[in-house]
């Protein structure tokens, strides 16, 4: 008997006030695989990830969350968004933040402080900031603050981790240390990561989906420069990779 997909996406139709972002997209994720999201700008990916997070509603089609309808499988998914809902000068403390990502998630009796605080000491030491848990949210790295946001993500121990764009304002040394971290997790939850940085993600994930209003996945072995050409409408760095890995409904064209 096959798996309960992660993620099931079919013939999912979406618009804003009538104008067309993504149009009869289909995309299975299965548990266990680590996946990469990746577009252009504008391209839908930020879109598609609220429909999944059950944040929009499609018009057309259907998304299941391990097999439940998005909202209802709320409780299994940490997600970073790509611009953290709080201003950085807040003064508020790590831990604090981390703490945040149980809030609405408990038991109907809710947790305890207590039990807040030794999660989220847990999920700062999973992404290594355990040294971070006192320091003002305002007074972080922009890695470091990355560090901290996946750790609220990974506060209530989900089954999917969602990730739009975790290292769009890091340099490419503090971008490898989240996905060497992102790879390493123990137990690492099924990954969906929206990067602009086709060439660097390759080298982590086992298969690349691409949006552009329709979605494509390739295995990243089977990515090269022609298809990114297409794909952007312009060149950008190599993309090759040999990677073993699972790539379950792989090299779907969607045209
Ligand atoms: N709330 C909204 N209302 C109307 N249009 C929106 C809304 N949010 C996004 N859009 C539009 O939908 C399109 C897709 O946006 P989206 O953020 O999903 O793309 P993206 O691929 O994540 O882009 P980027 O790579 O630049 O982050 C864009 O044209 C955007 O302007």
């Amino acid at each position: 008997m096959s798996a309960t997909p992660a993620i099931a996406v079919r013939d999912l139709s979406f618009a804003y006030d009538g104008a067309l972002i993504l149009e009869r997209v289909d995309l299975t994720v299965l548990p266990g695989e680590f996946v990469g999201l990746v577009g252009p700008n504008a391209g839908g990916k930020s879109t598609l990830l609220r429909l999944i997070l059950g944040l929009l509603s499609p018009q057309r089609g259907q998304i299941h969350v391990f097999g439940e309808p998005p909202r209802r499988a709320a409780r299994h998914i940490g997600y970073v968004p790509q611009f953290p809902g709080f201003p950085r000068d807040f003064p508020i403390a790590v831990e604090q933040v981390v703490a945040m990502g149980r809030l609405g998630q408990g038991p109907w009796w809710g947790w305890t402080r207590r039990d807040d605080r030794a999660a989220a000491r847990r999920a700062l030491a999973a992404v290594g900031a355990e040294g971070l848990a006192e320091r003002r949210i305002g007074a972080l790295s922009g890695g470091q603050l990355q560090r901290v946001l996946l750790a609220r993500a990974l506060v209530t121990e989900p089954r999917l981790l969602i990730l739009d764009e975790p290292t769009a304002n890091v340099d490419q040394r503090a971008e490898g240390d989240i996905f060497d971290l992102l790879a390493g997790l123990d137990p690492r939850p099924t990954i969906l990561v929206v990067s602009h940085d086709i060439a660097f993600i390759s080298a982590y994930v086992h298969r690349v989906a691409c949006l552009n209003r329709t979605l494509t996945c390739h295995p990243t072995d089977a990515l090269d420069g022609e298809l990114v050409q297409h794909l952007y409408g312009t060149r950008l760095r190599a993309v090759a990779h040999d990677l073993p890995g699972p790539c379950p409904g792989a090299h779907r064209h969607h045209t």
